[in-house]
């Protein structure tokens, strides 16, 4: 199946102005689903206080080497843990970025599909378990999740004020290239070798972000997640 795809230069020139800060979306002030979700259950948090991933889509939330599926585990009562608001909210989220990528690539926003993993991830200091805990190898996103063309980062905390190390690395020859993490600041970019990155280790403190991504191949699309 054949799909329209920029061609590699157009990456480049998208990546300089990246790294110039053109790419970025403020979306402050938004309340997201993690956020609610941390003082609505201190005491499950506690318990999977190893969680580093939570993927709403299909409900997988990691605990520590181990996934659990928070859909089936509250079943029905998944509403005393998430709201509509929250899943309107994310798919307000998702269209504004969708919106935001295509009209910085110059294509239009039909031919970008949310594809998965997209998914909330929480980082601290506390010692990697599993060697999918390792976030902070460089990797090009589309080995490493095979259907991504177009990456997007959403920060809900803050470089410094929550937590210490873990910027954004863009690995470049001679110029390493960083995004400071801002609760609100999006940072986006082709998912392919151009754009080889990593994240710098988590000092102290705790990072979140949500990972938004989009394909153009309608095959490897999958639907906004509902509240049911
Ligand atoms: O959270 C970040 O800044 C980057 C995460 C990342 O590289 C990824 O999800 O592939
Ligand atoms: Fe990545």
């Amino acid at each position: 199946m054949s799909y329209t795809y920029p061609g590699p230069n157009f990456f480049e020139t998208q990546h300089c102005s990246l790294a110039q800060g053109k790419h970025r979306l403020d979306l402050s002030g938004l309340r997201l689903p993690l956020a609610t979700f941390k003082p609505r259950h201190p005491v499950l948090c506690a318990r999977l206080f190893q969680a580093s991933i939570l993927d709403l889509h299909s409900g997988a939330l990691s605990v520590g080497k181990h996934f659990v599926n928070l859909y089936r585990y509250f079943g029905d009562k998944i509403q005393t843990v998430f709201s509509e608001e929250d899943f309107q909210l994310y798919r307000d989220v998702r269209q504004k970025v969708q919106l935001t990528i295509a009209q910085a690539f110059g294509i239009s926003a039909s031919s970008l599909h949310l594809t998965k993993p997209t998914f909330f991830s929480r980082i601290n200091s506390t010692q990697a378990r599993t060697a999918h805990d390792e976030y902070w190898h460089a990797h090009v996103d589309k080995v490493t999740y095979g259907s991504f063309d177009y990456t997007s980062l959403l920060y809900l905390s803050d470089y410094l004020d929550d937590f210490g190390g873990g910027r954004f690395v863009f690995v470049e020859e001679g110029a390493n290239k960083t995004v400071e993490p801002r609760a609100g600041r999006v940072s986006f970019f082709t998912s392919g070798s151009e754009n080889l990155h990593r994240v710098e280790k988590v000092h102290w403190g705790t990072r979140y972000a949500v990972t938004i991504a989009f394909t153009c191949n309608p095959d490897h699309g999958i639907a906004d997640p509902e509240f049911t």
